[in-house]
This record gives structure tokens, C-alpha cells and sequence, in this order.
């Protein structure tokens, strides 16, 4: 086993005990950590307490919405965590906002208390990203005898995210005045939150930890732009129970024109400059 699985292993040992053990590799280099997670069928594949996929190099990182992720090795953390799925289990609709809120609080006990949740799944300092979740989840086959899977991807910029030129306002660790740990031990933090996460969040999601996420939700308050359409809305706050962004039409304000907006269906950016 290479020296690297092994060090990981023992961070979430130290990190996670309670939540059992997770199969845990670290690979040199991968097309995708969460596509190798979603694929990889072999019969032990997937152990109830989750498997974790880290790469130093990720050759085709995939974002949200079709995009590409893009990360330097070791500057940028590419990480995947992946639980099996019973036929019929249902994965609560606010787990992948539960991965963000999780996240972002691992990331405030190492110090980086600025980092928040842009709804749905954008870790972000002020108006520029640092990270990114894509959680995807994949139908059992039964005819095959392959379980279902629910994987989240974490990507995440460590350092060095000016060398990216992505031409959006991007951040990373090291630009925060806070010197990042070392590359496997920022990946051990992140892993090891969503390995302890993943039990309460299917069995609850977020009802009991709406304070909690309203402490991270950075577009609650602000004026938000829904891009597909150009709409505009006041944005309320992310919903524990549905994972959705409550924003209120401004301009039927008095009708009570509150909606949810569905984070598969759109993305929205702030529009707080005057015009
Ligand atoms: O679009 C986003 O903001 C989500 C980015 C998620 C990127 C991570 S990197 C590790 C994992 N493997 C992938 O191919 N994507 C995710």
C-alpha cells in the first residue's frame, strides 16, 4: 500500500473512529476520483462507512452543471467520499447542502473563518470561490448485484489559485493569511467531516441545523440574480429541510411572492451593485 493511503488511513482513524472504517486510497493520478468512485463495481467496492478517493493529480476533474474542474497538484485538493445505497434508500433532499455546511465549518476550526456556503454547493471567501462540491448519486443495478452509490466530490483550492486563470474571481488557503496544512492532512480534515456527517445527515438531513447552516449561508440577505432568466430576487435563506434557496419576488413583495429555486435547475449569482 502506498505510504500516502496508509497516512490517510490513520488521519481518519484518528479523525472519524466512531464512524467505523472507511476504505481509504490515495492515487498518483486519476481522470476523476469521483468518476473512478462511481464506476468501480468490484464486489467489495463500498463499505457502509464510505470510501475515500484522493488524487494528487486529477486529469479531468468534473464540475456542476457540465463544467470542468480544473486543479494544480497538491495546490488544489481533488477528493471524492462515496457510501453505498440500499434499493430504495432515499437520500434527503438537503444532504448535499449538509456536505457544504460541513465543510465549510472544518474549514473555520482550521482557522479560515471567512469561507462560506454560497447556495448550493460553492465554497466561497467574499465574492471569489474557493471550492466546489458535486455530489452525484448513482441508481442500484440489481440484475448486476451492484448497489447503488452516493458520491460527493471535493474540490478545493490549497494554494497557488492566481496560476488557474479561470477568468472568475477565485481564492485559495494560503491567500487568507493563514499558512494551509500540508496537502493530505487538509484532504484527511475534509473526508473525515463528511465520513462523520453522512450517518446524521441521512437519517435527519438538516432539520435540526438550521441555525447552524444559517451561520454559512452567504446569499441569505442578499440580492440574488437567478442567471437563466435574469430574474431577480431577495434571497431568504436556504431551506434545511428541501436544500432549496427561499427568495421573495421584490416586486410583489406584498403578494408574499416567496419561492424555492431547486439547485438543479438553476444558478444564480449576487447583484448587489447599484444599477
Ligand atoms: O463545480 C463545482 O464547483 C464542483 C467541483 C467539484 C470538483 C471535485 S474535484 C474531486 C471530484 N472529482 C471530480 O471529478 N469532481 C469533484
Amino acid at each position: 500500500m502506498a505510504p500516502e493511503t496508509t497516512a490517510l488511513e490513520g488521519l481518519l482513524r484518528d479523525e472519524s473512529a466512531h464512524a467505523g472504517p472507511a476504505r481509504v486510497e490515495v492515487l498518483d493520478r486519476v481522470d476523476s476520483t469521483s468518476r473512478y468512485l462511481l464506476e468501480d463495481v468490484s464486489a467489495d467496492a463500498l463499505p457502509r462507512a464510505g470510501r475515500v478517493c484522493l488524487a494528487r493529480e486529477q486529469t479531468a476533474g468534473r464540475g456542476r452543471r457540465g463544467r470542468d474542474w480544473v486543479g494544480h497538484p497538491e495546490d488544489g485538493i481533488a477528493l471524492s467520499v462515496a457510501w453505498p445505497l440500499e434499493p430504495g434508500e432515499r437520500v434527503p433532499p438537503a444532504w448535499p447542502v449538509g456536505a457544504g455546511l460541513v465543510l465549510s465549518e472544518t474549514l473555520h476550526e482550521l482557522g479560515y473563518a471567512a469561507v462560506g456556503l454560497k447556495w448550493p454547493n460553492d465554497l466561497v471567501v467574499g465574492e471569489a470561490k474557493l471550492g466546489g462540491i458535486l455530489v452525484e448519486q448513482q441508481a442500484p443495478r440489481v440484475a448486476n448485484g451492484v448497489c447503488g452509490r452516493l458520491v460527493a466530490g471535493v474540490g478545493l483550492n490549497r494554494a497557488g489559485s492566481q496560476r488557474l486563470q479561470l477568468g472568475r474571481a477565485v481564492t485559495d488557503l494560503a491567500a487568507q493569511g493563514v499558512p494551509p496544512p500540508g496537502w493530505l492532512e487538509l484532504a484527511g480534515r475534509l473526508a473525515a467531516s463528511l465520513l462523520r456527517a453522512h450517518p446524521w445527515l441521512m437519517a435527519h438531513g438538516l432539520s435540526q441545523a438550521g441555525e447552524r447552516l444559517g451561520a454559512v449561508d452567504v446569499l441569505a440577505g442578499q440580492r440574488v440574480e437567478r442567471l437563466e432568466t435574469g430574474e431577480r430576487f431577495l434571497a431568504l435563506g436556504i431551506d434545511p429541510q428541501a436544500g432549496t434557496l427561499r427568495v421573495r419576488d421584490e416586486q410583489s413583495r406584498e403578494r408574499g411572492g416567496e419561492q424555492a429555486l431547486h439547485s438543479g435547475e438553476v444558478s444564480v449569482r449576487r447583484w448587489n451593485h447599484a444599477e
